[in-house]
């Protein structure tokens, strides 16, 4: 058993915590969000996340919530670095969350400890974490930094982390490696230690990876549109080679969401800083933000204007399973449409809640799918909710003034919607009964 800090108790530093919990630890949670600290003393998550609650009720006598972070850190064994690295508006890394935990913790610590970072920081930021804390020691005591980069998706956080694909440790001495896999023995997970820059890497090399797979189904699905072919079945066919791999070939309006589209643009401007342009990861981000809006341009095939009309929208958040809203393409889409004159409606399982803060007044906010669609002019689906997916399609006939189905995530078969008669428009895929609009 350790006594581990974590700082941050955001969708990384809680999950990280909560499970560390799980595994026997003793973990001190800091975050500088007084409201958040007080809900997480109760035994309730801010956020959403399958099965997090649970495990931290489960863990709660081994969990401690607080603000006071010189408490926290000042008797830790290790130290978790957990706290947010959003990008700045030319596309870099903000690390002045990481870099005020680097001076917190060098102001409190008053023994021999680790500094894990688990933020996402570009290559090189573990060795200027390191200088910061060194540099500004209180007391006279050795520090070691190691980067140990998250791979959790939210949605499934608790599993990804307990039953983690891989764990990588970045250290620079023996020390802290020894340390990390003591901290990491309970978890069911191949460990790669590396040097510290290298695991750096590793993290944005695989986010911008997966980003790049995104954007090149979604290229190729649009071909398909223009050409006839079926992206669904083109992904099918490509998945089964194992080189491929089946998965991140769901075609759509893009990846949102806190980490790819902001780990694109900082790798991206890293390498540029040293006068190198990554083109693959280039042509990653701007395919998405082409693909962003590829429902509002595919509704102009059934409407010259929103002005007035009652538009359903089924998902608010960037992906089903999580209340996030960062980068969702709702919050792109959906301004567009009321600035256009339409009436909204929408409907989020758990995303509703953060987009009434957003839009209070201008969104009518609905329990069900079915009060979402009654009498709407035309439906965009944004999230592929199991609820969306399991939606009886013969009863957006039934209560649509006109029954025009925009579907940015696939969520239903074309023979589907074909017998449901509803006009249904899908990405990489035929238009059903498009050609009927104009009898509606
Ligand atoms: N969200 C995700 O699925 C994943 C995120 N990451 C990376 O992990 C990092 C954190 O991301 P999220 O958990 O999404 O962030 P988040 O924004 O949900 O949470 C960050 C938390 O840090 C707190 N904070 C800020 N300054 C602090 C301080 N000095 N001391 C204590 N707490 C402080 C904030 O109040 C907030 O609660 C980012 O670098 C991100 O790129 C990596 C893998 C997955
Ligand atoms: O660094 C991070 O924050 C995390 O980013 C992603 O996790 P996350 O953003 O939570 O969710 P994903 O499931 O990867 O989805 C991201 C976006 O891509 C989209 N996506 C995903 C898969 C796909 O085939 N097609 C597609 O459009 C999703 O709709 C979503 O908008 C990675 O999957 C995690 O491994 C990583 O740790």
């Amino acid at each position: 058993m350790m006594k581990i800090a974590v700082a941050g108790t955001g969708y990384v530093g809680l999950v990280t915590g909560v499970c560390l919990a799980e595994n026997g630890h003793s973990v001190t949670c800091v975050d500088i969000d007084e409201d958040k600290v007080a809900l997480m003393r109760d035994g309730v998550s801010p956020i959403y996340e399958p099965g997090l609650e649970e495990l931290m009720k489960k863990n709660m006598e081994k969990l401690h919530f607080t603000t006071d972070y010189q408490q926290a850190y000042k008797d830790a064994d290790v130290i978790f670095i957990g706290v947010g690295t959003p990008e700045k508006k030319d596309g870099s890394a903000n690390l002045s969350y990481v870099y005020g935990v680097a001076e917190q913790i060098a102001e409190s610590i008053e023994k021999d400890c680790v500094v894990v970072v688990k933020s996402t920081v570009p290559i090189g930021t573990n060795d200027k974490i390191e200088e910061i804390i060194k540099s500004s020691l209180k007391n006279d005591v050795n520090v070691y930094v190691a980067s140990n980069p998250e791979f959790l998706a939210q949605g499934s956080a608790v599993k990804d982390t307990l039953h983690a694909s891989r764990i990588v440790v970045g250290v620079e001495e023996e020390f802290a490696g020894k340390v990390l896999r003591e901290v990491y023995k309970g978890f069911d997970a191949p460990i790669i230690v590396t040097n510290r820059k290298s695991a750096e890497m590793i993290k944005y090399a695989s986010n911008d990876f997966l980003a790049l797979k995104i954007s090149f189904i979604n290229e190729i699905a649009n071909l398909c549109e223009i050409i006839g072919a079926d992206i669904e079945d083109v992904a099918l066919g490509m998945g089964y080679d194992t080189r491929i791999g089946n998965r991140f070939l769901n075609a759509g309006i893009g990846y949102g969401g806190s980490c790819f589209p902001k780990d694109t643009k900082a790798l991206h401007w890293l390498a540029n800083f040293h006068d190198y342009e990554l083109k693959t990861v280039k042509a990653a981000i701007d395919v998405n933000e082409n693909q962003k809006l590829k429902l509002i341009k595919k509704s102009r095939k059934y409407f010259d204007s929103f002005k007035d009309l009652n538009v359903a929208v089924l998902g608010l958040t960037f992906k089903p399973g999580t209340d996030d809203l960062r980068e969702a393409p709702t919050l792109v889409n959906i301004p567009l449409m009321l600035e256009d004159g339409a009436n909204v409606k929408a409907w989020d399982p758990v995303g509703a809640k953060n987009f009434k803060k957003l839009h209070p007044d201008d969104v009518t906010y609905c329990e069900t799918i079915e009060d979402t669609i009654k009498d709407a002019d035309v439906c965009f689906i944004f999230t592929e909710w199991d609820e969306v997916k399991n939606f009886d399609l013969t009863k957006y006939a039934e209560l649509m003034k006109t029954p025009i189905v925009l579907d940015g995530r696939n969520c239903y078969r074309l023979k589907d919607a074909a017998k449901a008669k509803v006009i249904y428009d899908s990405v990489g895929r035929e238009s059903i009964n498009a050609e009927e609009y104009s009898n509606c």
